[in-house]
């Protein structure tokens, strides 16, 4: 399994990238699970990657929260960095769910959003579902694995809306968990799981077919998720994982 960490500022990416994260996501955890950075901060995050550039085979990935399809005034329009060099976009479904034609809006959005970035061959797209959907008033889950398959996603990322009520394996049983992960990979997609998983989540979860673990929470001082990051806390993750070397090329 790969750990992807989630930062606010190139101050962050750079602690997080020195610890040796596989995939940096750039997002504003004040602005909610898939907040959106400013097009500046994601600029200087990006601008590491030549910094840290390894071996081919241990190559890091980078990723960007783009905000809700519903958002009314989404931060990206602002967005003119280069978006040929981000790895992974993701765009969330919160308040679609009784959309009849939501995934048309998401991928006009995702449309819309290439146009303003540009995009490379390399720059896919995860679809991300909320497991406290009714909270999120987004699409079943099983829904957007569906969607995802049907078009063209890498990955589905499940995660939590509100960051303020449960932790993934509080809302979803491990069993259920693990369903949706043999599903998403029966749709050759890759599986991420996220909704403040802690360390100790990291054992239960390895056996099932996760690629990716990804985190805001436990990476932060104190648990703190708008905090600070901490080095020590992403170098325990790893270790939890077994200091995986990225793949995702
Ligand atoms: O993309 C993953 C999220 O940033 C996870 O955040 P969290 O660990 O605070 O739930």
């Amino acid at each position: 399994m790969q750990l992807l960490v989630s930062v606010r500022n190139s101050e962050e990416a750079d602690v997080a990238l020195s610890s040796g994260v596989n995939i940096l996501d750039i997002k504003d955890p004040s602005r909610g699970s898939l907040g959106p950075a400013s097009g500046k901060t994601i600029e200087d995050c990006l601008s590491l990657k030549t910094k840290f550039a390894r071996q081919p085979e241990s190559s890091v990935h980078f990723s960007c929260a783009c905000g809700e399809v519903s958002d009314e005034s989404p931060r990206w329009r602002d967005w003119n960095f280069d978006g040929r060099r981000v790895n992974f976009l993701k765009l969330g479904l919160s308040r679609l769910r009784n959309a009849p034609n939501w995934t048309n809006k998401w991928n006009e959005t995702r449309s819309e959003i290439e146009g303003q970035i540009g995009t490379a061959d390399e720059t896919r797209w995860v679809a991300v579902a909320y497991a406290d959907e009714l909270v999120a008033q987004s699409p079943p889950i099983e829904d957007v694995i569906s969607a995802a398959a049907d078009f063209g996603c890498a990955g589905v990322l499940i995660d939590t809306f509100s960051k303020q009520s449960g932790r993934l394996r509080e809302i979803v049983a491990d069993d259920v968990i693990e369903r949706y992960c043999h599903r998403i990979h029966s749709h050759g997609l890759f599986c991420a799981l996220a909704g403040k998983l802690q360390p100790k989540d990291i054992a239960p979860l390895s056996v099932f077919p996760v690629d990716i673990i990804a985190v805001r929470t436990a990476a932060c001082e104190n648990g703190d998720r708008n905090g600070h990051i901490s080095e020590k806390q992403i170098r325990t993750l790893l270790t939890e994982l077994g200091n995986p070397v990225s793949n995702y090329r």
